[in-house]
């Protein structure tokens, strides 16, 4: 089975993380931490960092990672980062996602999650 590497940014702010809805795609409708696969040359901070501009148009600084997580999804097997991370500056606009939330850790579960993320969500409501 291919694997893909990626990486993705639990973005705090006032007391509360970051979610995004996919747009579209076979995952649509679910929600994610934004980022995206590592590409050749790329630190997994560089990676971030690019794919957080490219998606919300937004400036990051990567704080800590939280987690790794591996996962069989049934075409492909995910190897996915999770880190911390803080706003610089901007204002989240969504130029690839369908919706955004600021929610505090106890309401992540009302989300429906893509399956790679569930431990990120569990770590972070401990
Ligand atoms: N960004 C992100 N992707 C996730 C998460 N959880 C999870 O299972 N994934 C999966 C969904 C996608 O199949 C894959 C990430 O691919 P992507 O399509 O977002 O990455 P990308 O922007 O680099 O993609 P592309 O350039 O090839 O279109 O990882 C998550 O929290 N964030």
């Amino acid at each position: 089975m291919k694997t893909i590497e990626v990486v993705a940014a639990v973005i705090y702010n006032n007391g509360t993380y970051l979610a995004t809805q996919k747009g579209d795609g076979p995952f649509r409708g679910q929600w994610e931490f934004p980022g995206g696969k590592i590409e050749i040359g790329e630190t997994k901070q560089e990676a971030l960092i690019r794919e957080i501009k490219e998606e919300l148009s937004l400036t990051i600084e990567v704080e800590k990672w939280i987690c790794t997580t591996e996962y069989d999804y049934p075409t492909f097997h995910i190897t996915m980062h999770s880190y911390l991370c803080r706003m610089i500056e901007g204002k989240p606009i969504l130029n690839e996602h369908q919706a955004l939330k600021w929610l505090p850790a106890k309401d992540l579960n009302n989300l429906k999650w893509l399956p790679a993320d569930i431990k990120t969500v569990r770590l972070l409501q401990e």
